[in-house]
């Protein structure tokens, strides 16, 4: 009973040896930091990609080495590079969370070698991520300030609550992170403020106070202010604060592991595989 109806030629197909598809080839960069060594475990962990290479900035002392043992562990059998054309030739997905100018420098070899980069790094100017652009028109970049999904669903929720709440009620977002922690407002701090100025049917850039500092003079109706804390070895905090006569709406997202960045990553990267050129944020992975 089982093979009846079965055409001949699917009949012969059974019989064929099936070729898998070959596993997305990811390149890390910025293997050496904070962020690179939780992408380069997290894609050692994961049976959907492979790390096809370990992509340092020219000159790092761990360039030559394994990266399994460069990060302390047994070796993995992929060498560490500094070779950023030859290791982005190979990849079908690009995990980079490291500084703008070095993102922005990736890009145009992603755009190459059409693919998916996915980038985490924080701090760019306008004018930086401009110059993103062009490359998005060869491949997709995934792009956020915070890849996590708790953070992800945090802005989906600020927006809504700004919309609700209206400009009676002021808007602040307070961010914590560890010492080492370049830029500021962190890019977590100001995605929820572009989410709750567009809450408001309005953009970031006009809402947007600097941050204070001496004789500021009152609080301007409507604008979003930010603070940033810097200390330890904080991973990232940040509260969306509402607040108005007599009450407060604190929104809040605690990251306690690094890994819930990297996995967003991944996931970002695997979802890309199939996309078209574009600049597509998380929101686009999650479909939210
Ligand atoms: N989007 C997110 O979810 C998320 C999460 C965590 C960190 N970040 C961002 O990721 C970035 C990196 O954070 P980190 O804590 O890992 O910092 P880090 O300083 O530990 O690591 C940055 C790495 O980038 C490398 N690098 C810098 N310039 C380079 C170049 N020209 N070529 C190759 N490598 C270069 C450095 O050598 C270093 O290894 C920051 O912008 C941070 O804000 C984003
Ligand atoms: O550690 C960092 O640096 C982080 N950067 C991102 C930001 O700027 O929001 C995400 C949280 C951690």
């Amino acid at each position: 009973m089982g093979n009846q109806g079965t055409a001949p030629a699917e009949e012969a197909g059974r019989d064929q040896p099936q070729i898998a598809a070959p596993l997305p080839g990811v390149v890390v960069t910025g293997a050496s930091g904070r962020m690179g060594q939780m992408l380069v475990r997290a894609v050692l962990d994961s049976d959907a990609c492979r790390l096809v290479a370990a992509l340092v900035r020219p000159g790092h002392p761990w360039v030559g080495m394994d990266v399994g043992a460069a990060m302390g562990g047994v070796p993995v059998g992929v060498p560490v590079t500094d070779d950023a054309v030859s290791a982005i030739a190979r990849a079908q997905a690009i995990l980079d969370f490291t500084a703008p100018e070095a993102s922005l420098a990736t890009a145009t070899l992603a755009a190459q070698a059409r693919a998916v980069h996915v980038i985490g790094t924080t701090g760019f100017t306008a004018e930086q991520l401009a110059r993103l652009r062009p490359a998005a028109r060869h491949a997709p970049i995934i792009r956020a300030g915070n890849m996590s999904l708790g953070v992800n669903l945090l802005a989906a929720l600020t927006r809504k609550v700004a919309a609700a709440l209206g400009t009676a009620w002021d808007i602040e977002i307070v961010e914590a992170h560890h010492r080492m922690k370049v830029d500021a407002p962190s890019g977590t701090a100001l995605m929820l403020g572009e989410a709750a100025a567009e809450g408001r049917g309005d953009s970031l850039a006009d809402l947007r106070t600097p941050a204070r500092d001496g004789m500021t003079g009152a609080r301007a109706a409507g604008s979003i202010g930010f603070a940033s804390v810097r200390g330890g070895d904080v991973v990232g905090e940040h509260d969306v604060i509402f607040a108005t006569e007599g009450e407060r709406v604190v929104l809040r997202h605690l990251a306690t592991d690094r890994a819930i960045f990297a996995r967003g990553a991944l996931r970002a990267a695997l979802w890309g595989q199939d996309k078209g050129p574009g600049e597509y944020d998380v929101a686009d992975v999650l479909g939210i």
